[in-house]
């Protein structure tokens, strides 16, 4: 059998703060399988980054186990079984931007030739063909994140750990990224864990979207999202993506995933037409 990308166990995560403990996760479980796209969402502060952060074995659980490909998370992070994109874009500034997108190739002894090649495909991914010779503090808080995107993606990582990497993007950057991001996805097979704030994105993007319960933090539903992504997937075309994007089952996952955040019942269910008047709209 093969092993889940992410395998979290049990899960809690308290913070010793002044004079009181945060219990940020509680008795969380989670599984990812390879290939998967799952989203975490949930109000702030009930714990989402943290659990990413868990994930990445930047931080560590006060009780339960994280797995990442059957392996501790650890030995995963040192092995780099995966590509971090987080809201801060964490670039090296004495870098230029195509240094900062090369470095996790040049860490794997990827050859020159290689690391350029590959680097030119991701800056022209992600708009950024014209900036590769700047320093990062020379561009804008957008242009940046897409460096950082850009870097998560260089070594094909099989699972990508992201959070609100969209975030500080104008909408039509965003909804571009979110269409590359699923044909990258589909065609190197990677899992990834997204956390984001944004129902929308959620529902366009996963397979699963796992809504959370304020502090402490566990897992209230796993929602499974049915649509048909292969055109979008395939060919990575802005205009199937808008298709998708007003499909009246696509709103109906919406409304589903707003009644599980806001702990209302359902009206809709996948499929379901009446839902779409109703939903228009909105982030979390
Ligand atoms: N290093 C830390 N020390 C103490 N408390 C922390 C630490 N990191 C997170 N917390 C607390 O844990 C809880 C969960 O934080 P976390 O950042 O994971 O939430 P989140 O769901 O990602 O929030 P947001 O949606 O606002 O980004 C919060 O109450 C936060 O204050």
């Amino acid at each position: 059998m093969t092993a889940a990308a992410v395998r979290v166990t049990g899960v809690t995560r308290v913070f010793a703060g002044a004079g009181r403990e945060v219990v940020a996760l509680e008795d969380v479980d989670l599984t990812v399988a390879p290939g998967e796209f799952v989203s975490l969402i949930g109000p702030s502060g009930c714990g989402k980054s943290t659990l990413l952060r868990l994930i990445a074995d930047l931080d560590a659980p006060s009780a339960g186990t994280v797995e990442v490909f059957g392996r501790p998370a650890r030995e995963a992070r040192l092995s780099r079984d995966y590509g971090i994109a987080f809201q801060q874009a964490g670039l090296l500034p004495w870098r230029t931007v195509r240094a900062n997108i090369e470095l996790p190739l040049a860490l794997a002894g990827v050859g020159r030739g290689a690391r350029r090649e590959r680097a030119d495909h991701l800056l022209d991914l992600v708009g950024l063909a014209d900036f590769a010779g700047q320093f990062p503090d020379q561009l804008s808080g957008g242009m940046q994140q897409r460096v950082a995107i850009a870097r998560a993606l260089a070594d094909e990582p099989s699972l990508l750990l992201m959070d609100e990497p969209f975030g500080a993007l104008d909408e039509m950057t965003r909804e571009h990224l979110q269409t590359q991001l699923l044909r990258i996805c589909a065609e190197n097979r990677a899992a990834v864990v997204f956390v984001t704030h944004s129902i929308p994105e959620a529902v366009f993007l996963s397979d699963r979207v796992v809504v959370m319960s304020a502090r402490p933090g566990r897992v209230r539903e796993d929602i499974a999202v049915r649509l048909d992504r292969s055109a979008v997937a395939g060919a990575g075309l802005d205009s199937a993506s808008d298709d998708l994007r007003a499909d009246a089952g696509f709103f109906a996952h919406v409304a589903r995933v707003r009644a599980a955040l806001h702990g209302t019942p359902s009206l809709a269910v996948a499929g379901d037409t009446v839902a779409e008047d109703a939903v228009r709209g909105g982030a979390a």
